[in-house]
């Protein structure tokens, strides 16, 4: 109840804006159904008008008085309702179509939007597959409801109560009749929809687990290559593909019994109405030709009355998708969204120090990972980090910019906590050099470009012999035009990082963040990598992450971290000669060299 409480917000929330065409297409759709109702009464007086005719006709005296005209005349507004009744619902159609895809249209926007605002722990504890789950199969979903859904639920909603209404008005005792049985098809039709409706939402969440799994093993296709652990992905894939099926044909298996159970029992109750009806009007000392003419107009009604039973019921599946979706993605607006400080102070360029004070931190609740860390480094001065893996390195540079926050302490620039600096402004002063460089789909020039796209093209190219990168770009046929796609991978991870960095000298941060990637390079990349940092890191203050000690050597201060605990601290000189863990590291990576 919940769940059908949120993604009915949630869709109050998207459709509410088209009220006026929502309310023309309602409009439309009740006077379709209208007409559709209304048809009926005049195939009856036509059946009854001919009957009179014949009557007439066979009778030699009234003969030459018979006339076929007001069977004609019912004939004609038979036929023009049934044409006023298809003009309605290509207007209702018209408008439904365009509400549509510009209603799911915003629900994607916002949805992106949305991912863009969020806090990064969403995406560090979800899988990528699955939120793109979100935007294809939950939003198709929405659309495919709305687009085929809605109208139905609108128009035949207003032809079962129109139905109802005419027939009272036509035959109390008809009317009855030809109800009798709805208690027990809605009893029915309950229970079952019950049923669909577990494994229709389950469908969702194993369709977007599925999702996820192909997008992870994708993404690790060459550790599954290189395993020779293709038979394991794949039996991986058929495990989770057979939970899809299963939750699918559950679920299509309960909707789908909906329509034929339903069609078989507006058949009974057609045959209960003609044996019925036939019954009754025999009873009554009603004119045989009006009698047949009600006959006919109740087993039509009896037909239309079902209809909408029937309709809903096939269209269940295609509602309680889109209610899924609808809930899914509400959970996602519901998600807490980064604190962007929007009274906050303006960051200044840092005129003294960085430091982090007393810093403790845990991602869950009652796992500290970082505990109690003191740090400083002051302005244009290098500060390396370095440790064995798994000791809370990356953690605390991910304190810096906000990406988490500490638990107690406090990081603070010049003394200011960042927590009370516009994180726009604080985000704008630092500047990241990540292990894993992104390059985004378009040319290089956008991908050196990217964080001060209004750069000159004399500047790009300075920063990017800067980066030593200039000469390789150089020697490609389109140069910084070439464009840059997942196709063709144009970049080793050394050259990735080079762009990243001229990216990072172009758009000059003064504090900068860099996780140092030589480990998986060759040497001629590496000694670019290790000129090109120079050059980024000269007279900025920094903080690096060391995997190489030698590259941190001439760093002025070096802190060890280990377990969430600095160990030991000092320049490259003091710490050898303390002989301490750093000095064990140091010697063991000089032996490996
Ligand atoms: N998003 C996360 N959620 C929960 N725990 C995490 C998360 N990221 C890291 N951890 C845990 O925090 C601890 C520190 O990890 P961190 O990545 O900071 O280490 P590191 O020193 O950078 O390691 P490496 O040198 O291998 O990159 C580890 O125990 C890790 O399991």
């Amino acid at each position: 109840m919940k769940d059908l409480k949120k993604a009915c917000r949630y869709f109050y929330k998207y459709l509410s804006p088209y009220w006026k065409a929502s309310a023309v297409m309602v409009i439309s759709t009740i006077a379709a159904a209208f007409f559709q109702v209304i048809a009926p009464v005049y195939m009856g007086n036509a059946v009854t008008e001919l009957g009179k005719y014949l009557a007439q006709y066979m009778d030699p005296k009234t003969r030459a008085t018979a006339s076929m005209a007001s069977f004609y005349q019912a004939l004609f507004l038979m036929g023009a309702f049934f044409l006023a009744n298809a003009i309605a619902q290509y207007i209702s159609w018209m408008i439904m179509s365009r509400f549509a895809a510009d209603a799911t249209n915003g629900m994607r926007k916002n949805l992106f939007a949305k991912l863009q605002r969020m806090k990064i722990k969403y995406f560090d504890t979800h899988q990528d597959g699955k939120l793109l789950s979100l935007f294809t199969s939950d939003i198709d979903n929405i659309l495919n409801a709305l687009n085929n859904a809605i109208f139905e639920l609108i128009s035949q909603g207003a032809l079962f109560i129109g139905v109802i209404i005419v027939m009272f008005s036509i035959n109390v005792k008809l009317a009855l009749l030809t109800m009798a049985s709805t208690p027990v098809v809605i009893l029915i039709a309950l229970i079952i929809m019950n049923k669909a409706r577990k494994y229709l939402d389950a469908q969702q969440d194993e369709i977007s687990n599925l999702n996820g799994y192909v997008n992870e093993q994708i993404n690790g296709e060459q550790v599954i290559l290189s395993n020779g652990l293709q038979q394991e992905s794949i039996a991986g894939f058929d495990k989770q593909n057979q939970k899809v099926k299963e939750t699918m044909f559950r679920g299509q298996f309960y909707s789908g019994l909906l329509f034929p159970l339903m069609q078989g029992l507006s058949l009974l109750n057609l045959a209960i109405v003609i044996v019925g009806g036939t019954w009754m009007v025999a009873d009554s000392q009603m004119n045989t030709a009006v009698g047949l003419g009600l006959i006919v107009m109740f087993v039509q009604y009896s037909q239309t009355y079902f209809q909408p039973l029937t309709q809903l019921t096939s269209i269940y599946s295609m509602i309680q998708l889109a209610l899924t979706g609808a809930r899914r993605l509400a959970e996602v607006e519901e998600q807490p969204e980064e604190d962007t400080v929007p009274n906050g102070q303006v960051m200044q360029p840092v005129k003294e120090r960085v430091s982090l004070e007393d810093v403790h931190f845990s991602y869950n609740k009652g796992k500290e990972i970082l505990h109690g860390i003191d740090l400083s480094v002051a302005k244009g001065q290098m500060l390396a980090l370095v440790g064995p893996t798994g000791s809370g390195k990356t953690t605390t540079m991910n304190l810096f910019n906000r990406f988490y926050d500490v638990d107690s302490g406090a990081v603070k620039f010049d003394g200011l906590d960042v927590r009370t600096l516009t994180l726009g402004s604080l985000r704008q002063h630092i500047g990241i050099v990540l292990q894993d460089s992104v390059l985004f789909t378009g040319t290089i020039a956008d991908n050196i470009k990217y964080g001060r796209p209004d750069a000159s093209e004399a500047e790009m190219i300075e920063a990017a012999k800067q980066a030593q990168i200039h000469d390789f770009i150089s020697t490609l046929p389109a140069g910084y035009a070439t464009q840059i796609s997942e196709e063709h991978a144009l970049f080793s991870t050394g050259q990735k990082q080079l762009i990243s960095i001229a990216r990072t000298l172009l758009s000059d941060p003064d504090f900068l963040i860099l996780d140092e990637a030589t480990s998986n390079v060759d040497t001629v990349t590496e000694e670019k990598i290790q000129k090109a940092m120079d050059a980024v890191l000269a007279g900025r203050t920094s903080f690096v992450i060391a995997h190489r000690l030698k590259t941190i050597i001439n760093a002025d201060e070096i802190a060890v971290l280990k377990d969430g605990y600095v160990i030991e601290q000092g320049s490259h000189e003091e710490l050898l000669q303390k002989q301490g863990f750093y000095y064990e590291l140091y010697t063991n990576q000089m032996v490996l060299d």
